[in-house]
């Protein structure tokens, strides 16, 4: 049976934060407001672009303005991939489980577009067998159904399947898709949205704990 792993995109496979800090405090300077700190970006980050910037509003006391998601999503998608990396050792990662025949994909709250946009600025697109994007399908994560459209454009099936996150919502929703969840401690959620989850400290630490899930 094809096994399978699905990857959260931010703060999993990619350090995007300093890209999505830079549009943030871009669109803060145009409304006169200082620049937020890396640290609170962090805790904006994980929902999807529109909780991004409905939490950012809120932070600064801003009421809400439709014109700001377009104008964000044009700059992120403009500057997404100018400081950001894949974390130190994931393409090593990505290259065993390959080797290994693990078919992989990502399922992120990032717009579709954005994160296809970054994929393929790191020259990592095509590793991927599916992209299910915080847009892509009717729900997001949390809800299992993100990670099972995923999982199935990628021809994979939850018995054989793993989830990879840093965040509750990729927990949550690999857990109620099915799949075993593992988490990265190393992202940008708080060590307990692990919610029990093996925790990988560095990207190094994945491929010993995603073959461990599947027993
Ligand atoms: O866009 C976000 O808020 C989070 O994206 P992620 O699901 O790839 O972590
Ligand atoms: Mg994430």
């Amino acid at each position: 049976m094809q096994r399978t792993v699905i990857f959260d995109l931010d703060g999993t496979l990619v350090d995007s934060r300093p890209d999505i800090h830079a549009a943030l405090s871009r669109m803060m300077a145009a409304r006169g407001q200082p620049p937020f700190t890396l640290e609170e970006v962090t805790r904006f980050i994980g929902d999807g672009v529109p909780v991004l910037i409905q939490r950012a509003f809120a932070a600064r006391g801003l009421a809400p303005d439709p014109t700001a998601l377009p104008a964000f999503l044009a700059d992120y998608e403009a500057n997404a991939a100018v400081h950001t990396r894949m974390f130190p050792g994931m393409e090593a990662v990505l290259d065993d489980l390959a080797a290994e025949g693990w078919a992989m994909a990502v399922c992120t709250n990032k717009p579709e577009k954005a994160a296809r946009l970054l994929l393929a600025a790191l020259g990592i697109d095509r590793r991927f067998a599916a992209l299910g994007g915080g847009d892509s399908f009717p729900v997001r994560k949390p809800d299992p159904a993100h990670v099972l459209a995923t999982l199935q454009a990628a021809g994979g099936v939850p018995e054989a399947a793993v989830m990879v996150g840093d965040h509750h919502n990729d927990v949550q929703a690999g857990r109620g898709a099915g799949l075993p969840a593992i988490f990265c401690g190393y992202g940008y959620g708080l060590p307990e949205m692990a919610e029990g989850a093996p925790v990988a400290a560095s990207p190094a630490g994945l491929p010993a704990l995603i073959r461990a899930a599947l027993g």
